[in-house]
């Protein structure tokens, strides 16, 4: 069965607004991590591969039981680099006791896609910790080198359209890869810490090269130092994904909307809210500046 959400006691909008402000407060501040990129895009991946190890087939993994805690999830080779999202969250949690984990990854997610001019992303809390023998054994997270169907065919496991796996990925407009968590690198310069509908329009209006990087890994690169993982690269290869791509290239609102339903589906998949009010639509920092 389900997860079934049980938020943290006693505890509304306001106070989660306060979790988020202080992540918010601290990206600003801490701006120079990663060349200048920020945490942004790390915090988001974090979010995402807490979410990705979900399984729906008997509702094991995924982001309710904040297992990623553990070595054992924390320590699987796809999980490199987000060491460093940890420990950027490791004092907001000391400075929120009652916050979960699985509810501290997740939010810090949605803050910093807010933070970096994306959407309004709703939140639901009430994930609650699970112990190190609920995470998730390794190997459930995506493999890069692989093509278009084979990514239909991964997030077909949490039951997502082609629809909804193009406007995911479509967060790889965020930060770089870096030859050594991935064993991908680039691209330098176009980097980004704000949301934008960039990766489809570099996917259509670049002219890729398949080329070996430094690790040995083959990768697309264009000759303006963008880059394209081989499973970016099959949302153009595959003709039912392409259609999606172009979508998104021409209208950034629809990949704005599409992308925060895709995301919150990821965020929330294997867990029973019905017992939970409204989601929190979170303000973002400009917005309250007094
Ligand atoms: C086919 C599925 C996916 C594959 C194979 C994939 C693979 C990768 C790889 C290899 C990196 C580079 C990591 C590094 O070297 O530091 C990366 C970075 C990233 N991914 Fe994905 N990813 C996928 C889906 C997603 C999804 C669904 C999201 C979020 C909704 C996401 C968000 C990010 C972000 C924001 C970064 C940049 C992290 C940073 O700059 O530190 N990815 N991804
Ligand atoms: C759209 C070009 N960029 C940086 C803005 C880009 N392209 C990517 N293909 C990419 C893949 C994984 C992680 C980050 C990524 N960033």
């Amino acid at each position: 069965a389900l997860h079934l959400a049980q938020a943290e006691d006693g505890k509304g909008l306001d106070d989660f607004q306060k979790v988020y402000n202080a992540i918010a407060e601290k990206l600003r501040d801490e701006d120079e991590f990663d060349g200048y990129i920020g945490y942004g895009p790390n915090l988001v991946r974090l979010s995402w591969h807490v979410s990705g190890t979900f399984d729906k087939n008997d509702n094991s993994g995924g982001s309710f039981g904040g297992t990623y805690r553990f070595k054992k999830e924390a320590d699987d080779p796809a999980n490199k680099g987000l060491q460093n999202a940890a420990r950027f969250l490791e004092p907001i949690a000391k400075k929120f006791p009652w916050i979960s984990h699985g509810d501290l990854y997740t939010l810090a997610g949605v803050t910093a896609l807010q933070e970096m001019q994306g959407p309004k992303i709703p939140w639901r809390p009430g994930r609650v910790d699970a112990d190190e023998k609920d995470a998730p054994e390794n190997g459930r997270l995506p493999d890069a080198s692989k093509d278009g169907n084979y990514v239909r065919h991964y997030f077909g496991r949490f039951g997502f359209s082609d629809q909804e796996i193009v406007a995911l990925l479509g967060a790889h407009c965020l930060g770089k890869t870096h030859l050594e968590n991935s064993g991908y690198e680039g691209p330098w310069g176009a980097a980004t810490n704000t949301f934008t509908n960039e990766f489809f329009v570099n996917l259509l209006n670049e002219n890729w090269k398949l080329e070996k990087n430094d690790a040995g890994n083959e990768q697309y690169n264009s000759n303006k130092g963008y880059m394209m993982l081989p499973t970016d690269y099959g949302l153009i290869q595959d003709g039912k994904f392409k259609k999606y791509v172009e979508k998104y290239a021409k209208d950034q609102d629809a990949f704005f909307e599409d992308f925060k339903s895709a995301y919150v589906k990821l965020l929330e998949n294997g867990i029973d809210f019905s017992k939970l009010g409204k989601a929190y639509v979170f303000k973002t920092l400009d917005e309250q500046d007094s």
